[in-house]
């Protein structure tokens, strides 16, 4: 990555070039880590407490407690959420985190309250998130907030620390990756299974060292929720993060929201906001090409998001990967997912469906999902919970009954968090269980010790409920009425 004025820039390079504050150094080719200027830190109970005691210990404050925000959400029960949190270490968590914000001075949504949720779902929601900014925050998924062609990572707590205390944060420069994605998905794909394939196809150490830029007529066609779980899953492939062009698409998601700018301020907003697109002629690292018109839904059988196929194929075997350490992975998927080779990917059998998590919980989301379920019947041995991923996304959808689509359904309607996303609170896979969960990550224990997860679009994961096998949402269409 350069900087040189003259030279046609990427999207990533214009929002870095924006955001210099000082330059690194050239040694022989080298270039040392640029400081930049960070706009948006968020928090949440995780990955601040360390951060925290550090500043404490150093006798600091926090640079710019108007530019940070927190929330709570891994660690917070999605039941009986007036009660007091019943597991001692994730109580202890989050009362660290109501402690440290106010010490801080920093504003928290804490459980109960309107804009708590998980918080790549409260950012974009509170139009704090917006185009042309640095966002960053102590949580890989972090990339979500590129949708609105933000630079947006995750980062350590050292990191977290480091920008609490200067909102500034040094950053080794990246290698450009574009991600283009022609035609127009077909009825029943969406953006989560773009995302599946592109995994898939570059594998999860692919985008390493990368910005990624999805790009194309089927990313320009998406809403900002279908680019947010999009991005959000730049990580999976390794990237240090993953953006969208902001576009009308973008401007009319944030006009309006608490955070946005307004009257002449929004005017030069969108001016500089449309002057965030990859110059004709600027030249990426890399680039990959998907073709929206021939993908299906897509689904994982192994323990890495990598790790997928169409949903209508069958397991793999092991020897179908030339790649020794691709094989040897195969095989220890295999055996942690309890599959065998050649096995339909319809039909294995889920004890639950989870539509929640950063990836896919939001009001769109579930809209998806209710319009498949509507006046249907759950496979009886499955359990279904539906996790918001934000107070508001719930009350949005209360709004408009979907929580009485999912409830007559026989699912369970909870209150915004992770939740199943991560073991890291009470809902969580048995040993042995098999889930097809929206979420983004399907690593070995990662919704509970034991616990089997298959990686899936909030379509895929409705008509799932409905058959109780993995299933597309054609699987599940009613034949039309014949006419008398
Ligand atoms: C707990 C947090 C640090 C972690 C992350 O960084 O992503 C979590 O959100 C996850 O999805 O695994
Ligand atoms: S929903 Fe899942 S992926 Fe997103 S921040 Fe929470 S634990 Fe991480």
């Amino acid at each position: 990555m350069e900087n040189a004025s003259d030279k046609p820039l990427t999207l990533a390079e214009k929002v870095w070039r924006d955001h210099v504050v000082v330059r690194g150094e050239d040694n022989e080719g080298q270039r040392s880590p640029d400081l930049l200027y960070i706009d948006l830190h968020l928090i949440h109970e995780v990955t601040s407490p360390q951060a925290f005691e550090g500043l404490r210990l150093a006798g600091r404050q926090v640079r710019r407690p108007d530019l940070t925000i927190a929330t709570e959400d891994h660690n917070t029960p999605t039941l009986e959420i007036h009660k007091p949190i019943a597991d001692p270490v994730s109580r202890i968590q989050v009362d660290t985190l109501r402690a440290n914000c106010e010490e801080f001075g920093i504003r928290l949504h804490s459980l109960g309250d309107a804009n708590q949720g998980i918080v790549h779902v409260v950012g974009p929601q509170l139009g704090l998130t917006q185009p042309g900014m640095t966002v960053v925050c102590g949580d890989s998924h972090t990339s979500t907030h590129g949708a609105f062609g933000s630079l947006a990572m995750g980062i350590g707590t050292s990191e977290v620390e480091h920008v609490l205390a200067t909102q500034t944060l040094s950053l080794k420069p990246f290698k450009t990756m574009a991600v283009t994605v022609n035609g127009t998905l077909r009825p029943g794909v969406s953006s989560k299974d773009i995302i599946l394939a592109v995994i898939a196809k570059i594998g999860t150490g692919g985008g390493q060292g990368y910005v990624l830029e999805y790009r194309g007529t089927a990313i320009e066609q998406l809403s900002m929720e279908a680019r947010m779980t999009i991005c959000n899953m730049s990580i999976e492939a390794g990237a240090r993060a993953g953006m969208v062009a902001p576009d009308e698409t973008t401007f009319d998601y944030v006009k309006g929201r608490p955070h946005a700018p307004t009257g002449a301020e929004w005017d030069s907003a969108v001016e500089y906001w449309r002057s965030l697109r990859t110059d004709a002629g600027a030249e990426f690292d890399a680039e990959v090409v998907i073709d929206a018109d021939q993908l299906e839904p897509f689904v994982t059988w192994g323990t890495n998001p990598g790790q997928g196929v169409s949903l209508s194929e069958s397991v793999p075997a092991p020897t179908d990967f030339d790649d020794p350490v691709d094989r040897e992975s195969a095989e220890r998927a295999l055996e942690y997912m309890d599959l065998q080779p050649g096995t339909p990917m319809k039909d294995i059998r889920v004890d639950t469906v989870f539509l929640g998590s950063c990836t896919n919980s939001r009001l769109e989301d579930l809209r998806s999902a209710a319009e498949i379920l509507r006046g249907r019947e759950k496979d009886p041995q499955v359990r279904m919970i539906v996790v918001p991923g934000s107070a508001q996304v719930r009350l949005e959808a209360e709004a408009e009954g979907l929580d009485q689509v999912f409830k007559d359904f026989g699912a369970e309607w909870r209150f915004a968090g992770c939740s199943m996303c991560l073991g890291m609170n009470p809902d969580q896979l048995a040993p042995g269980e098999r889930c097809a969960s929206t979420s983004n990550r399907n690593f070995e224990g990662r919704q509970g010790k034991g616990g089997r997860t298959h990686l899936v679009s909030p379509v895929v994961a409705a008509a799932t409920a409905i058959r109780g096998t993995l299933s597309a949402p054609a699987d599940v269409l009613l034949p039309e009425p014949t006419p008398a």
